[in-house]
């Protein structure tokens, strides 16, 4: 997995890097420098005409090394300095220098189109506060240039801890981010203002944490190692059986969803415990299943159909009434096996908390954000606001494992927060969250291990995703073409 730093973490490691193994902050800088340019060029900015905009830190220092750098290829490139000149770094004053002494220009104000290329250098990881006054300016006269923008390191006015703008922000095309991605590359909307993120190498590596890893990260292809193996002598009871709980009256598709998913997920068998209405289309749709219909379930079939399955899954299309509630307070009661709570069913954990405390099996929770709000009471805003650290909240206090949905879905077990990088808005369309809960139950019954199921799952409903978006497009896409694109994501991995 990829660590996705603070500016408080990133500081550290630059620390480290530089006061304890000795490399020299000029070299880094000189790295993140040649590395900036490299990107720009092979990301196609016309260099015909550059503008460097700096500040007076180090982030500024990047941009007046990278502008000598250009100058000295042969580019015309420009500089604005923009900070306050009392304030000026130590390495940025020396960069500002050199630039002085080689002749380099300097201008005093952004003349409308003149350069092909802005590089915005005026704040990085090290802002600090609301941008205002002349920043505020000089920002949104880059904003109204027609040159197309290389943001280093972040975009100027993104805050790197939670991705919000501070007052205004640089609308960039790429962003060369030193290092690490910082959280505010990957939350809304510094990942918007960002454009095109590249990770870019400039010696800062995971060893200046010094054993103190960030709290955050974001799951990458290495996910497909922890995916079960599939031994060449397996059968079908082997490969684990899957029990969803899913689909009332009109609710079918639910059920088709969240089991068919289970089943390309890998699952040797998948059980659908539904209503009896839903039987004749379900074995229509989805005649790989096992299903156990009912007009009422009684506790004796859903005490059986979970001491068959080694996972279960409850509450896509459940519905709310007396007997949907029934249904869930037996299961949370008598399931020994790793369980995941979704839609209804986490609409009937708002109207009686204390549920989450029956039974001790391994609960995954993953709630949108209007779920949450119910759920943990907190209003939308604030979700909004800390995503990561509410989520972290609810999952330590109730010990559950919490996949809180949205354009960025956080996992977390209350010590440990994974922010989701893979999906995209096509995704924000009826039964994608009942595909997620058949993948999440699906590798649960292989065998994997909660947490691991969890981030997994939604690594690859996210992949699904963005193949779906690829091949169909974010507007007519369906959750059917989740399930479609499934089976190519895994066979990949
Ligand atoms: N360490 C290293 O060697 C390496 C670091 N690297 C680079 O350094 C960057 C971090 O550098 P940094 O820590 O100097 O902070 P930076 O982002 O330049 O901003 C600080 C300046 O902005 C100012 N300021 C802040 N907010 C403000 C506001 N709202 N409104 C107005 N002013 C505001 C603040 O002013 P002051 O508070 O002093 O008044 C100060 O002058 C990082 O992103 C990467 O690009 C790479 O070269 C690799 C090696
Ligand atoms: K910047």
């Amino acid at each position: 997995m990829e660590y996705l730093v603070s500016a408080e973490e990133m500081r550290r490691a630059d620390h480290c890097v530089i006061e304890e193994y000795g490399v020299p902050s000029l070299v880094l800088m000189e790295r993140a420098a040649l590395a900036s340019v490299e990107l720009m060029e092979r990301e196609g900015f016309d260099l015909s005409r550059v503008l460097v905009v700096s500040g007076s830190g180090n982030n500024g220092g990047d941009g007046f090394a990278m502008a000598r750098i250009l100058y000295l290829k042969g580019i015309e490139a420009e500089l604005w300095f923009v900070g306050n000149p009392d304030h000026l770094s130590k390495e940025a004053a020396l960069q500002k220098k050199i630039c002085e002494n080689y002749g380099m220009k300097f201008v005093r104000n952004l003349p409308a189109g003149e350069y092909t290329t802005i590089v915005d250098a005026v704040f990085g990881s090290g802002l600090s506060r609301e941008v205002k006054g002349s920043y505020r300016e000089v920002i949104e006269s880059i904003n109204r240039h027609p040159a197309k923008v290389f943001a280093v390191d972040i975009p100027s006015g993104i805050s790197s801890d939670d991705g919000s703008v501070q007052g205004t922000a640089v609308r960039a095309a790429v962003t060369g981010a030193l290092a690490f991605r910082k959280l505010g590359h990957v939350l809304y909307p510094g990942t918007e203002y960002a454009g095109r993120t590249f990770l870019l190498d400039i010696g800062i590596t995971k060893e200046g944490f010094k054993g103190q890893f960030p709290r955050v990260q974001a799951p990458d292809r290495g996910i497909f190692s922890l995916l079960p193996t599939r031994k060449a002598f397996g059968n079908k009871g082997t490969f684990g059986k899957a029990c969803l709980m899913a689909g009332s009256r009109n609710m079918a598709g639910a059920a088709y969803l969240s089991g068919k998913a289970a089943a390309i997920t890998g699952t040797g068998l998948v059980r659908v415990v539904t209503e009896g209405c839903n039987r004749e289309i379900l074995q229509t749709l989805f005649p790989e299943a096992v299903l156990t219909t009912e007009e009422m379930l009684s506790e004796e079939t859903l005490v059986n159909a979970l001491s068959w399955a080694d996972a279960a899954g409850i509450g896509p299309g459940l519905s709310t009434g007396e007997a949907a509630e029934k249904e869930l307070a037996c299961v949370l009661t008598q399931a020994k096996i790793p369980l995941v709570l979704d839609a209804d069913a986490l609409n009937i954990l708002s109207k009686h908390p204390d549920w989450l405390k029956k039974g001790d099996t391994p609960k995954i929770l993953t709630p949108h954000m209007g779920e949450m709000v119910r759920l943990s009471g907190h209003s939308m805003e604030e979700l909004k606001q800390k995503p990561l650290e509410l989520a972290a909240a609810y999952a330590k206090e109730h010990e559950v494992i919490l996949v809180l949905k949205d354009a960025r879905t956080v996992v977390t077990d209350g010590e440990r927060i994974v922010l989701n990088t893979t999906g995209n808005n096509g995704m924000a369309t009826g039964g994608s969250g009942d595909v997620l809960t058949g993948i999440i139950t699906g590798l649960l019954a292989q065998g994997m291990a909660p947490f691991e199921a969890a981030v997994s799952g939604v690594y690859l409903h996210g992949l699904a995703g963005d193949r779906a978006a690829e091949n169909t497009g974010v507007r007519g896409m369906l959750s059917t073409d989740l399930l479609k694109e499934l089976p190519g994501v895994l066979k990949e991995g």
